[in-house]
């Protein structure tokens, strides 16, 4: 049985793209679901001059998709929406919008509870947590919580000052630092594989395990997003964030319990020994890559909003090692990229060969033993698979792979929460466990800013790789050097 929540949210951004085609149809399933019942409100802002109906009118359209029957049940929904036009830098703004808060908490009974989320472009995020305090806005009755989206600054210094900006007015534990791949089912799986299954945990180290190979591989080029992501580029936009919150959960030690509090120190003390590379370590185990031109799509440089000489990294791989007992020696592979063969997100765990393959002889050389590897399916089929070796039927004395599997099936799968349905739940519940903590935000910038310093400055002669591939030729090669290659390979 659902637990009703209570609250006032306020959306800063409300007429974005981010709220309209993830927010308010998070919020509507967790209403279908009975996670929201009667007592909350949802208040929107933006400079925009919109009364409540036309806000609300943009509510209903964002929920369209959903089925005939559960239309009142939808217009229900909608009713709990109020706006309010407001410039998140005037100070002046912010006394109307707490008076329609503290009038919505009574109408609703909601007993002070207020969630404020930041979806807006970043440089906002401190202005609004400062004035929000000095306005009067953080009350003592209920709770209060900061949910913020990504990027959370663009390097260490940048970020470090945000954080000090928002610390001044929340405590860490009021603060929910978005990043999305933490609510995807599969990578919160990671806990229950690792942990609930001694066979799993007993063999997750340095002795068993060869590599770890992480993909998030994307079909799409920049799209309409080139006036942030050519700001950005891929480092920042994916492995500073996500990938660097996989590597964790992948590397972390088992937490003491189950907590936010357990999880997060354990994350933190894998990212602290992750090693940081000097520039010339950083320029041997990382290589970036940009678009070229495909049969249909431009280059791109060519893309509409990209300067014609930009030398934002549309691809990276690279090498990750960590410096602590459990993973001395082995190599954590990422890698991520736009305009590539497919859209999948998977992990590869491989595993070292039997010491001795005993059926060395006689077997043919293809048959040899192969490293046993255990495949996370994130996306978009979930499921694991691991590969191992057993006798070929028949006369003879032969090996081959065969895969050990489980997939989700296709009705349950449809069932998943999206990541932002889990996440604004685990908000309203108080529960920070797959939010990115500061200390964990700070490391992962540590680790990468030495890496976009160096980019910074050397010239990357693009564009090299061709759309449709899985990257430049240089990512092939940084397994290579190691007598490895990418478990996933395009079959040509
Ligand atoms: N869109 C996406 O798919 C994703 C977005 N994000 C993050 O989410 C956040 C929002 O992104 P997105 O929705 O795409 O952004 P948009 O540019 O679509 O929306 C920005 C919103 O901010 C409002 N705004 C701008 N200036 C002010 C101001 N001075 N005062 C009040 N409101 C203002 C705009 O309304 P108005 O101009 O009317 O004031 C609009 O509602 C960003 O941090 C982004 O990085 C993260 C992942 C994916
Ligand atoms: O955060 C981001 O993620 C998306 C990819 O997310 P996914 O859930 O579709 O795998 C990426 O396209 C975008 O550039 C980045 O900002």
């Amino acid at each position: 049985m659902a637990k009703e929540n209570t609250a006032v949210f306020t959306f800063f951004g409300a007429s974005g793209d981010l709220a309209k085609r993830k927010l308010y149809p998070s919020l509507f399933k967790l209403y279908q679901k009975g996670y929201l019942k009667d007592r909350f409100a949802i208040i929107g802002t933006s400079r925009a001059e919109w009364t409540d109906e036309q806000f609300e009118q943009i509510v209903a359209e964002s929920i369209s998709g959903i089925k005939e029957e559960a239309k009142d049940q939808a217009s229900e929904f909608v009713s709990h929406f109020y706006y309010i036009a407001h410039d998140v830098t005037d100070k002046a703004h912010y006394a109307a919008l707490d008076e329609l808060i503290t009038k919505l908490d009574e109408q609703y009974n909601v007993g002070g509870n207020r969630l404020f989320y930041l979806s807006m472009a970043p440089n906002f995020f401190g202005q609004i947590a400062l004035n929000l305090k000095s306005e009067g806005l953080i009350t003592e009755e209920g709770y209060n919580r900061l949910v913020i989206e990504k990027p959370f600054g663009r390097d260490y210094k940048s970020a470090k000052q945000l954080n000090e900006e928002l610390t001044s007015t929340f405590e860490e534990d009021q603060i929910y630092r978005i990043d999305h791949y933490l609510g995807k089912e599969m990578i919160q799986n990671i806990e229950a594989l690792r942990f609930g299954n001694t066979i799993i945990e007993s063999m997750w180290n340095n002795r068993y395990i060869d590599n770890v190979q992480i993909t998030l591989s994307e079909k799409l080029g920049v799209e309409d997003r080139a006036s942030y992501y050519d700001t950005s580029g891929a480092l920042r936009d994916m492995v500073q964030n996500h990938i660097l919150q996989i590597v964790s959960q992948l590397a972390m030690e088992q937490p003491v319990a189950f907590t936010d509090a357990d999880v997060r120190v354990e994350k933190v003390k894998a990212l602290r020994s992750l090693r940081v590379y000097t520039p010339s370590e950083a320029a041997g185990n990382f290589v970036r890559g940009q678009y070229d031109a495909g049969d249909t799509g431009n280059q791109y440089r060519e893309e509409s909003g990209v300067p014609a000489d930009s030398n934002t990294e549309t691809f990276v791989a690279g090498k990750l090692l960590f410096d602590n007992y459990r993973w001395s020696g082995v190599p954590f592979y990422i890698r991520t990229g736009k305009k590539l063969a497919d859209k999948f997100t998977r992990i590869d765990v491989v595993f070292k060969k039997p010491l001795i393959d005993i059926f060395a002889f006689p077997q043919k050389s293809d048959a040899a033993l192969q490293a046993n590897v255990l495949t996370i399916y994130v996306e978009p089929k979930s499921g694991f698979a691991l590969k191992v070796n057993a006798k070929s039927t028949g006369q003879g004395f032969e090996t081959e792979p065969v895969n050990l599997d489980f997939f989700q099936d296709a009705d349950k799968e449809k069932e998943v929460p999206e990541p932002y349905e889990r996440l604004l739940h685990d908000a309203l519940e108080g529960n920070s466990t797959n939010f990115a903590s500061w200390s964990e935000v700070a490391y992962a910038w540590k680790f990468v800013d030495v890496i976009r310093k160096l980019w910074d400055i050397e010239d990357p002669n693009f564009p090299n790789y061709l759309p449709g591939s899985m990257g430049p030729v240089a990512s092939d090669e940084l397994l290579q050097r190691d007598h490895w290659a990418w478990v996933y390979k395009l079959n040509k």
